[in-house]
Formats: C-alpha cells, sequence, structure tokens
C-alpha cells in the first residue's frame, strides 16, 4: 500500500491535492488558486459531465477483491468532503487487468483522485465514513448511465489490515 503522490499515480490519473501543484493568488489576494489539478474528461459520445456526492456510511475496505472496473468513456474523481481515506486500487487502462497489475494507494484523508478514462479500478473504498464529490459522465439523455464495464478478477487478492499501522498493507 503505497502513500498517493502526484508523481506514482501519473499513470492512472490525477491527485487532487495542493501538493507540487500550480498556486497564484487570485481575487485580490483573497484566494489562492490551486491551478488546473486534473481535467473532467466527459463529454465523449454526447456525454455530460456530473457533480454528485457518494455518502460513505462506513469504511468499506473489502477483505477480498472480487473485481475492478473503468469507464471506457470518462474520467472519475473522488473528492472528499471533510478528512476521510480512501484507498485507490487501480490497474493502467487497456486489457483486462492482471492480479500481479493491481497498484494500490492510500490517501492521507485530503487528497482525492481523477482517474483517467479507461483507469481500472475498484469501486469506492474508503477507511472511514464521509461524504466525496464525485464528478463523472451521463449519457445522452439519461440521467445517470454508468458507463461501466467490470471484470472478475481470476485471482482475489486479500487486501489485510497490517497490525503495525492503521493503512492496510496490500497482500498479493
Ligand atoms: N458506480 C458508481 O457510481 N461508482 C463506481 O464507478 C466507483 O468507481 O465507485
Ligand atoms: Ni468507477
Amino acid at each position: 500500500m503505497a502513500p498517493l503522490t502526484r508523481e506514482a499515480f501519473l499513470p492512472f490519473g490525477d491527485v487532487i491535492d495542493d501538493t507540487g501543484a500550480t498556486v497564484f493568488p487570485t481575487n485580490d489576494g483573497t484566494a489562492l488558486r490551486i491551478h488546473e489539478l486534473g481535467i473532467a474528461d466527459c463529454q465523449a459520445d454526447g456525454g455530460r459531465t456530473l457533480f454528485s456526492i457518494f455518502r460513505m456510511r462506513q469504511a468499506s475496505l473489502p477483505d477480498t477483491i472480487r473485481l475492478m472496473e473503468r469507464h471506457p468513456l470518462s474520467s472519475q474523481a473522488f473528492v472528499p468532503l471533510g478528512i476521510v481515506r480512501l484507498v485507490a486500487l487501480v490497474a493502467q487502462a487497456g486489457s483486462r487487468p492482471e492480479v500481479s497489475e493491481l497498484q494500490a494507494f492510500v490517501t492521507n484523508g485530503r487528497q482525492g483522485v481523477n482517474y483517467r478514462r479507461g483507469t481500472w479500478h475498484h469501486p469506492l473504498i474508503t477507511l472511514d465514513p464521509g461524504d466525496f464529490l464525485v464528478v463523472d459522465r451521463a449519457g445522452p439523455g439519461a440521467a445517470f448511465t454508468q458507463d461501466y464495464e467490470e471484470v472478475a478478477l481470476a485471482a482475489t487478492p486479500r487486501l489485510a489490515l497490517n497490525a503495525a499501522s492503521p493503512i492496510p498493507e496490500y497482500k498479493s
């Protein structure tokens, strides 16, 4: 389980965080603009960009990973509205992910992620309850047509809590 950094996450998408970002004052210096942290890529095939909230009622760390999904037509961002740790279990866009290709990152509770279009990821995993702003795509005419594709994983790697630290140790 690696701490989330912009550089390490680059193959999978963007990190919504001020570390290493372009920052400049705006509005007569009353605010700092932490600029262009990611792109909402949701317009393909007549798509619309949606803002939604995911209200995580409890931590959702699975003990086994049974599937991964991707959104072939859009990016998908999860930004915590408060301090909520997220586990991003990902594999690069492309053919069906192998278990050996999975990578797990854990946020510091403030960071958000924006999965690039087609990035394989596990449905939202959090270590705490709490709300996330979600930015993704709706198809033409429909309120919510999640263009997504799921694949069952051949093996089911175990994501086990490491007693030594609150951050789960990812074991394949
Ligand atoms: N289904 C849904 O809205 N969310 C998933 O795409 C997810 O990545 O959690
Ligand atoms: Ni998704």
